[in-house]
């Protein structure tokens, strides 16, 4: 087995991914395993430091997690984050306890003693919380580093066995210095060196296709998004033309996109091939408002049509699609015991009966390290800034049922919004932007008359990687544009809303 620097067990965190792409960040690869993995297996691997993520259990439960209770006894450094570092407490003699109130959001860490992993990061500094559980004894051997006002317990150690321990996240964001206390414990308690970059990943992905292919063929799905521009890039780096691209027109495209996907890769000179598929997803999703169904029943058509198409070919066993894996953890428990959020079409949506091998390069990583990548092959800067766009399109854009009329509406609104975006260029400034329409009538009165007509809202959000995002605060007047332009202009409209919500609680698109 390949030699892993760090080893992250992963206890169902929605954020044990972020943990790995921190590390990236520091030029350090790591893995990922379930919370369950053997202990010859994690020591096959070689690792310098093992992690140990948070998770949504009691570690004072009946079916809690627990890992093999041989890594502890490695000699290695262990870095313990909530549910691990409550895994830690409890292992090593300490207590934990149902806490009073639950701490979700931003706190101030104030420094208890110095410590190599606070290296160059600021006492005073925000970290973000988020537990119902606390650490009510400390553990033997352990000192506390870190407090904050709610936690006593929010950082610990046991410096001579290279155990450290945080209530905090150091992975999000939002903890304003995480990523250093991260590398710091890469670097300077486990001693891992730098050598991982984009370029080192392109290359190992190019080999990895080049074996698992061999001389047969590969249907890449392609929308004209970042995540298959990049995937059809790295595979015709690696197979040349046993690649054969195709691109699906489901009919939940937005206005024009398929004439403008098609040039696109003309002027590539890529040999593209389009299939029509719009009216057996429009029938098919014809009636359905469940959006679970509607996400299910598109990942299934995608997969028939790409069967259909690979009929035509000899030789075709794979199927390579740009998941990401912000795809895989909202849709399925990846390594560890996480919940699902919602199908993603590529992922949860894909029925049981597919025999499509899968290649999927860029299933571990996050839409703003694809980009990387994409600048790193050499892809054009307006395609690797284009806003992500789901593929089950329009489809969990229009509430409730979808049907051709509507489509055009809200085809009309989008239209105009982004037209307006790229005129006060705040479309490169926001993560992705689009129109929803709502499953609502209200009256208004236009020119003395009345109207009984249909709602758009506005979904502006900025974001890094899709995990997390924050609706962007778009200057009024602009605002006032969207909104006058498409009541005007579309028929059928009569008004405009602008979501205001965040991701969590809320999610960036409606359904
Ligand atoms: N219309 C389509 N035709 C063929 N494949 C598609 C289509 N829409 C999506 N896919 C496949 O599903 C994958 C996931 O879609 P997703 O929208 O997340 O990625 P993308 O379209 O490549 O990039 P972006 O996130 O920038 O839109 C795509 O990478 C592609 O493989
Ligand atoms: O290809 C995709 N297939 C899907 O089924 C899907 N669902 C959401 N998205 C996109 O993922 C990002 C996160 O979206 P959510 O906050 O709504 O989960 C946002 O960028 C969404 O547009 C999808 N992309
Ligand atoms: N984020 C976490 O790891 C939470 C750990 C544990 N479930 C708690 O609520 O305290
Ligand atoms: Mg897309």
């Amino acid at each position: 087995m390949k030699h892993v620097p760090i080893v992250v067990l992963d206890f169902g965190s929605q954020y044990t991914q972020i943990i790995a792409r921190k590390l990236r960040e520091a030029g350090v690869y790591s893995e990922i395993v379930p919370f369950s993995e053997s202990i010859e297996d994690i020591k096959a691997r070689t690792p310098k430091g093992i992690i140990l993520s948070g998770g949504p259990a009691s570690v004072y439960a009946e079916d809690a997690y627990h890992p093999d209770k041989e890594v502890f006894n490695l000699g290695l450094p262990v870095l313990g984050i909530c549910y691990g570092m409550q895994l830690i407490s409890q292992y090593f003699g300490g207590s934990v306890i149902p806490a009073d109130h639950h701490e979700y959001g931003k706190a101030k860490l104030t420094f208890e003693k110095t410590s190599d992993i606070f290296k160059d990061t600021t006492d005073g500094q925000t970290v973000w919380m988020s537990h119902g559980d606390k650490v009510d004894k400390l553990a033997d051997g352990f000192e506390v580093i870190g407090t904050s006002e709610n936690s006593p317990f929010a950082a610990i150690a046991n410096m001579d066995k290279r155990i450290y321990a945080f209530q905090f996240h150091p992975e999000v964001y939002h903890s304003e210095q995480g990523s250093k206390i991260l590398k710091n414990f890469a670097k300077y308690i486990c001693d891992c060196e730098s050598t991982w970059n984009m370029g080192s990943f392109a290359k190992e992905q190019i080999t990895k296709i080049q074996e698992q292919v061999g001389n047969k063929k590969v249907l890449c799905a392609v929308s004209g998004g970042v995540d298959s521009s990049v995937v059809a890039t790295l595979l015709a780096e690696a197979i040349g033309d046993q690649l054969i691209p195709v691109f699906v027109d489901n009919g939940l495209l937005r206005a024009n996109e398929r004439e403008q996907v098609e040039a696109m890769f003309k002027s590539r000179g890529v040999n593209l091939i389009t299939v029509d598929a719009s009216e057996t997803f429009l029938s098919r999703l014809a009636g359905i408002t469940d959006p679970e169904r509607k996400r299910k029943i598109i990942g299934e058509t995608f997969i028939e049509v790409f069967d259909e198409e690979a009929k035509k070919h000899d030789g075709i066993e794979f199927l390579a699609q740009g998941t990401l894996y912000t795809d895989v953890i909202e849709s399925v428990s990846v390594k560890g015991p996480s919940k699902t959020i919602k199908s993603h079409h590529n992922v949860g949506g894909l029925p049981d009966w597919m025999t499509f091998e899968l290649i999927e390069p860029l299933r571990e990583i996050f839409k703003d390290e694809v980009r990387l990548l994409g600048l790193e092959l050499g892809l054009p800067k307006d395609m690797i800034g284009r806003h992500p766009f789901p593929g089950p399109g329009l489809a969990i854009r229009v509430m409730g049922d979808v049907n051709k009329p509507d489509l055009e509406l809200l085809r009309k609104a989008d239209v105009i919004m982004l037209d307006v975006l790229h005129a006060t260029g705040l479309y490169d400034k926001t993560w992705q932007a689009f129109t929803v329409l709502l499953n609502v009538k209200s009256v208004g009165v236009m020119g003395d008359n009345r109207t009984y007509d249909n709602t758009v809202c506005v979904r502006i959000v900025e974001a890094t990687d899709g995990m997390t995002a924050t609706f962007a605060h778009i200057p009024h007047d602009i605002l006032e544009t969207i909104s006058r332009r498409i009541i005007n202009e579309v028929d059928g409209i009569n008004r405009v809303v602008y979501d205001i919500s965040s991701k969590p609680p809320a999610t960036i698109e409606w359904e």
